[in-house]
């Protein structure tokens, strides 16, 4: 992978604006979890992280470099990211947002569209600039029309997750299978209007977990593969595969939040997409997949507040 994602970091810190801490995801609350396998998971992968139970440390956010953003808000996805710690080669991590595609399909699209985006002297983004380039690049747009299509969720635990890049798992005899994951309510979708939305507090899903938990409710999210078929693109996050939603998927197991934790925990280090346990690969020709490890690790040392 030759992309610089330096550039990206730059242009994403100048859109958030001055005193950025991160500039995407900015708003978010760290958990400890755990990553409860099931047993058809081994018949795919040999992963040490579908032999046993194994704590995992999450971070759910809202998009977006305000970390004040008001959770009800409509622009912007809702994040999620896991560490799921296995022992030495077991450790799996996921970067995720709840849209089925990403805004951009390579480090160079990504660069262009913040940049069309970038703050002029007046502080606002020159709008025939957004216009051109969405006009030459429609698919940049799919992201934002999935996430206008949907209702705005009333729990960071009620809402689908896809870590959007295509992997592939090997189980113990070698067998390969071609996958994408989306994890997914275990206790069902939680949605609100527009109006519902503006009515709950600025933090209210932070609150809402804290109830789930304090209630000894579900807090569960299953971890579903999608089963690839040939012809299915593995290179490009802005496209989905066909009929996608309907396809075979199968349950590899449930992640369980289970108690709010420092945010120390989750911002003393990165979750690096590109670390899967020895059982999942990512994808070797998905450009926008090698570039995301190195940018996280360049965005925590410039964190600021
Ligand atoms: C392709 C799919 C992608 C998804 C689903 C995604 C999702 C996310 C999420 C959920 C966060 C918040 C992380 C957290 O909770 O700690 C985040 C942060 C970030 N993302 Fe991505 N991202 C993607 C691609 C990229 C790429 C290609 C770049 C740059 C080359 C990038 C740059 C960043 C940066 C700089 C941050 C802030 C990191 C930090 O300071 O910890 N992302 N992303």
């Amino acid at each position: 992978q030759d992309f610089d994602p330096a550039p990206i970091v730059e242009i994403m810190r100048a859109n958030a604006g001055p005193g950025t801490h991160r500039p995407s995801g900015a708003k978010g609350q760290c958990y400890a979890a755990e990553f409860v396998p099931s047993a058809a998971a081994r018949d795919l992968s040999k992963a040490v992280i579908f032999t046993r139970n194994t704590p995992a440390l999450v971070r759910f956010s809202v998009g977006g470099g305000n970390p004040n953003v008001a959770d009800g808000s409509r622009g912007g996805n809702r994040g999620l990211s896991i560490r799921i710690d296995g022992d030495g080669p077991g450790q799996t991590e996921f970067v995720m947002v709840n849209a089925p595609v990403n805004f951009a399909k390579t480090p160079a699209q990504m660069l262009a569209f913040l940049e069309s985006r970038r703050p002029g002297a007046n502080g606002q983004p020159d709008q025939d600039k957004i216009r051109a380039f969405n006009e030459a690049n429609p698919e940049t747009l799919a992201q934002g029309r999935y996430l206008a299509s949907q209702p705005i969720p009333g729990s960071w635990v009620g809402v689908n997750y896809w870590a959007l890049h295509a992997y592939t798992l090997t189980n113990a005899t070698g067998a390969r299978q071609v996958v994408r994951f989306r994890w997914e309510p275990l206790d069902g979708r939680v949605d609100l209007t527009d109006d519902e939305a503006r009515a709950k507090p600025r933090d209210f899903l932070a609150a809402e977990i804290a109830g789930r938990l304090a209630a000894n409710r579900p807090t569960g999210l299953r971890m579903m593969a999608i089963i690839g078929r040939p012809g299915d693109p593995t290179n490009d996050v802005t496209r989905r595969w066909d009929d996608e939603d309907t396809r075979r998927a199968v349950e590899l197991g449930v992640l369980h939040v289970r108690a709010a934790t420092d945010a120390a925990r989750c911002d003393s280090q990165i979750f690096a997409p590109t670390i899967l346990a020895d059982g999942i690969d990512g994808p070797a020709e998905d450009p926008m997949f090698a570039v995301r490890t190195p940018a996280y690790a360049i965005s925590i040392t410039k964190r600021q507040n």
